[in-house]
């Protein structure tokens, strides 16, 4: 079922989350291990992110350094297919520009729509690592809006090859990434939401935020959007602090602030045990006045550890 439908059919808020694949080598087992204990709280959908290619280099023995491309977590189709069968629940792959010709992109959906995944998170995707700038295939997409057209467009039955007739029409719904805090590239937050209202103009039906730590950014987000024209649902992201590091991985990696009182709840602290227990409480805090504002779902960055997720969906859920 589509997400957009899940958010009608809810009398409260839904709670969902978010995993990535295990590093290649790595048993499927260990994400239902993760999934297994949050599904008490009977999440709609399950999102699995999708990690595109990285370039390293080895040595070649001969004194000279080899460049290899390689996925260090495939397998993001496989495991949504997986999550459906095993959980009956939706599993929403994440599908990005970085990577994908826009060949690459039809034959992908085509494998989603045969395995009855109808929706999709539709993302420009960031640059490879050892790039600064993200840069698109010679034949993808630059913007995640051109990926949503090309969606819906096959949600219409146009293919690429103009020649094909009578085709298929796929029934993808779309969900769009957005920043409350302004995407890093985007020169305003202004300019920011124009591109995201492109993005809903061109077919995306719901938006699911980056993460923040400090309500008022959503709230005064939503209201922007609400005064620009955009009316789809705004799911916020949420991810609790876990560890002393991410007071610096995190506002380097996303781009977003953290509230003062937070960051000094967590020096204070002895060891990440005590970290882990100052994040989840934040986390809390957070999701309880969300609840309370009425969004339609909570979507938790859990990436692989549960614990603390399942905690916090204790307390609010
Ligand atoms: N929010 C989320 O849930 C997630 C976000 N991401 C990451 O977020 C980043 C961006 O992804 P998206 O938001 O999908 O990218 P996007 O293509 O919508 O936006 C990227 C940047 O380009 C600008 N922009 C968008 N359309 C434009 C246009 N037509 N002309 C000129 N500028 C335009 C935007 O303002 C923004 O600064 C990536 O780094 C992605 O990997 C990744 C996974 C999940
Ligand atoms: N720019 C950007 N890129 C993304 O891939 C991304 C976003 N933003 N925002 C939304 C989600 C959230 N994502 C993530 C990704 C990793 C962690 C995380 O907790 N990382 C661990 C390290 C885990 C690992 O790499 O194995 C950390 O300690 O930060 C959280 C949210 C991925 N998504």
């Amino acid at each position: 079922m589509k997400v957009t439908e899940h958010i009608k059919l809810a009398k409260e808020t839904q709670f969902s989350f978010e995993i990535l694949p295990p590093l290649k080598g790595q048993h499927i087992q260990s994400i239902f291990d993760n999934i297994d204990p949050l599904m008490e709280f009977n999440p709609p959908f399950i999102d699995v992110t999708y990690h595109r290619e990285e370039y390293v280099y080895k040595d070649a023995g001969n004194g000279l350094l080899k460049k290899q491309i390689i996925k260090k977590r495939p397998g993001t189709v496989g495991i949504c297919s997986a999550i459906q069968n095993k959980y009956g629940v939706d599993a929403i792959p994440h599908i990005l520009c970085g990577g994908f010709s826009k060949e690459d992109t039809e034959n992908f959906l085509i494998d989603l729509d045969f395995l009855g995944i109808d929706n999709v998170m539709a993302l420009r995707g960031d640059p490879v690592k050892s790039e600064t700038y993200f840069k698109a295939e010679p034949d993808g997409h630059t913007f995640a809006s051109d990926l949503v057209s090309q969606i819906s467009e096959l949600n219409e039955g146009k293919y690429l090859d103009e020649e094909l007739e009578n085709c298929c029409e796929t029934n993808f719904c779309i969900g769009v990434g957005a920043y409350p805090e302004k995407h890093m590239e985007a020169p305003s937050l202004d300019s920011d939401i124009h591109f995201l209202k492109k993005k809903i103009e061109k077919g995306a039906t719901y938006i699911v935020t980056q993460m923040f730590f400090d309500n008022e950014k959503y709230f005064q987000f939503v209201e922007k959007c609400r005064t620009a024209g955009i009316t789809v649902p705004i799911i916020p992201g949420l991810k609790p602090i876990a560890t002393k590091k991410q007071l610096n991985i995190v506002p380097y990696r996303f781009h977003v602030d953290l509230p003062e009182d937070l960051i000094l709840e967590v020096i204070k602290c002895k060891d990440n045990t005590a970290v882990r227990q100052v994040g989840i409480e934040w986390c809390v805090t957070q999701s309880k006045a969300l609840m309370m504002a009425g969004v339609p779902v909570l979507h938790y960055y859990s990436m692989g550890k549960s614990e603390n997720i399942k905690t916090i969906a204790s307390e609010v859920f």
